[in-house]
């Protein structure tokens, strides 16, 4: 509680508890308990739409199964507190955990279709399974909170126990995202495929993170159930995923506290409205809009930011791998619907070897690193690194292996400092590796406010952080001055005599030819000439596949 955030948050959750013990009273605490039951499904919606930058549209449909767990686990079977909310919880988790596996694999725009696909179907199943959900007309008499055959009263006791529930449940969100776990969620949600080729489990953090916002969201069901009494389709309603998301946004997406400031605003804003008769819901839009334009980062954004430098991040010294295995590609082939963009290529780079990829656009060198790191299955051929197949292996699993790349055009997590976007993904001592690519004044400026040879001397510094050892670099020198490359040069050099295998793509030749130990040119997706640089220089079929041009 040291920065001036963690301060004003402290004396905003004491001046709640002020206004909800002195001062409010009857209705104002069935407004503040409402606004703490949606602060819940928001603080798990925020997880996947703030977080992971994933529109789903299932979080009202989780709200709502959970609300018709709680009710007909109280009402058929007579589950007393905890099990309703319990099974309130652990129904949504399961239908979570059962479309995951599915629905994670969509890109954005499907996702969302998906996920309201899902919800579409909840809200037929309660209203026409009638024998179970009293259809249309929904389930009465769902029984109070009670502790030990202690009633939870409405009012103040129900409030007190609703906001400790936003507590708790706040803390487990930040636990979710504090320190490397924020990093890394940070980096695969702004830079995905880099987030993979640096050993990311992207598929991993996409479950958790999918089943703990279905968690919070049956949760928060299953107590509005029993504070209200009464479930019916309603609670599984577009209109609920809609207040959901528009808590969201305007609370703040990046910060699962924007979730609470948002769910207290929209809670509170059609009361403070109401005495505009007819034109509540003018005056009420109004607010919203006026939100969502004059505060793109939400209410949450207003506050000062939190100190993320001063997050727990473990630093052992960990430098780069050396003594890494050869990478051996036998035979690969890769065809894109009538074009070869790999046909039968071979190539091997062994530890301490700086092997350059050259040939004209549409070659196929972008291909190949991409079928070795992973992002491409082949049609057929093998990628082995040492002793270990990795043919055909999800990226992730390639850069724990020690194989890692850069992008042609960066990948990176514009806001995370450069500091932080090593630390996203490795233990490596952050100073070493930021000296050794020429970083170390610029450790805590923002990544994005990087310059290009800046980005991509941060790509590499990443790739020797996530523990590679072999470095696949695609055009690393392109738009770099003279001195910046002679610089990549001589950090290319060292990090070769350091141990680290190295495959380099680059169209500058004289950047290139005299950095390689070897050189091999592909045209049309087939090895034209290999060998030697001044060799490939000289090479008839090289020099064909540059349009005639000689490449010296
Ligand atoms: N995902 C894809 N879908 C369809 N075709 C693709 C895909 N990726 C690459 N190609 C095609 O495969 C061929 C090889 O492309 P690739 O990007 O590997 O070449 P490159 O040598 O890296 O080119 P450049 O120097 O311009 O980066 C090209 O004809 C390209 O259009």
């Amino acid at each position: 509680m040291s920065d001036r955030r963690s301060q004003l948050l402290l004396a905003g959750a004491v001046a709640l508890a002020i206004y909800a013990v002195f001062f409010a009273g009857g209705y104002a605490h069935d407004v503040l308990a409402r606004a703490g039951i949606y602060a819940i499904a928001a603080i798990g919606y925020q997880l996947v739409f703030g977080r992971l930058g994933a529109l789903s549209l299932a979080q009202g449909c989780f709200f709502g199964l959970g609300a018709y767990a709680a009710a007909l686990t109280a009402l058929k079977l007579d589950f007393g507190f905890p099990l309703t909310l319990l099974a309130g919880t652990a129904l949504p988790v399961l239908l979570a955990a059962v479309i995951a596996v599915p629905v994670l694999r969509l890109s954005s725009h499907y996702f969302a279709l998906a996920t309201l696909g899902i919800a579409q179907l909840a809200v037929l199943a309660a209203t026409n399974w009638t024998d179970v959900t009293g259809g249309a007309n929904g389930l009465y008499g769902v029984p109070p909170l009670a502790f030990g055959g202690m009633q939870i009263e409405f009012g103040l006791p129900l409030t007190l126990l609703v906001w400790t529930c936003v507590g708790i449940v706040l803390l487990f969100s930040r636990r979710l995202t504090a320190g490397r776990n924020g990093l890394r969620v940070e980096t695969l949600r702004e830079a995905p495929k880099a987030a993979a080729a640096l050993g990311i489990d992207g598929t991993a953090i996409r479950f958790r993170f999918f089943l703990v916002s279905a968690a919070f969201g049956g949760f928060a069901g299953a107590l509005q159930a029993h504070a209200v009494g009464v479930v019916s389709p309603d609670v599984l309603s577009f209109h609920i995923l809609v207040l959901l998301l528009a808590m969201t946004v305007i609370g703040g997406r990046d910060s699962p506290l924007g979730a609470v400031l948002g769910a207290l605003l929209l809670v509170h804003l059609p009361e403070w409205f109401r005495d505009f008769a007819d034109y509540y819901l003018v005056a009420y839009g109004a607010a919203l809009l006026a939100a969502i334009i004059f505060l793109p980062r939400g209410l949450a954004g207003l506050l000062p930011s939190s100190n993320r430098s001063a997050l727990p991040v473990p630093a052992t010294a960990v430098p780069a791998r050396r003594n890494g295995d050869t990478l051996s590609v036998e035979m690969l082939s890769k065809r894109f619907g009538g074009i070869d963009a790999l046909k039968d290529v071979s190539l091997t780079v062994a530890p301490g070897e700086i092997v350059g990829l050259i040939g004209p656009n549409g070659s196929g060198k972008t291909t190949l690193v991409n079928v070795v790191t992973g992002m491409e299955k082949p049609d057929s051929g093998r990628v082995r690194f040492g002793h270990a197949d990795l043919t055909g292996l999800p990226p992730e699993h390639i850069a724990r292996a020690g194989i890692a790349r850069t992008f042609q055009h960066p990948q990176i997590a514009p806001d995370l400092t450069v500091r932080e976007s090593l630390d996203a993904v490795g233990d490596g001592d952050a100073e070493t590796l930021l000296a050794l690519v020429g970083l170390e004044s610029g450790a805590e400026t923002r990544s994005g406010a990087l310059p290009p040879a800046g980005q991509k001397r941060l790509e590499i510094a990443r790739a020797l952080a996530a523990g590679a050892s072999l470095l696949a670099l695609d055009e690393p020198a392109a738009g770099l001055s003279d001195p910046e490359r002679a610089q990549l040069a001589s950090l290319l050099k060292k990090l070769a005599a350091d141990g680290h295998a190295i495959l380099l793509i680059d169209h500058a030749m004289d950047f290139l030819l005299p950095l390689a130990d070897r050189v091999l040119c592909l045209s049309a997706g087939r090895v034209a000439a290999e060998g030697a640089p001044d060799e490939v220089a000289r090479d008839r079929h090289a020099v064909e596949a540059y349009f005639g041009e000689s490449p010296l």
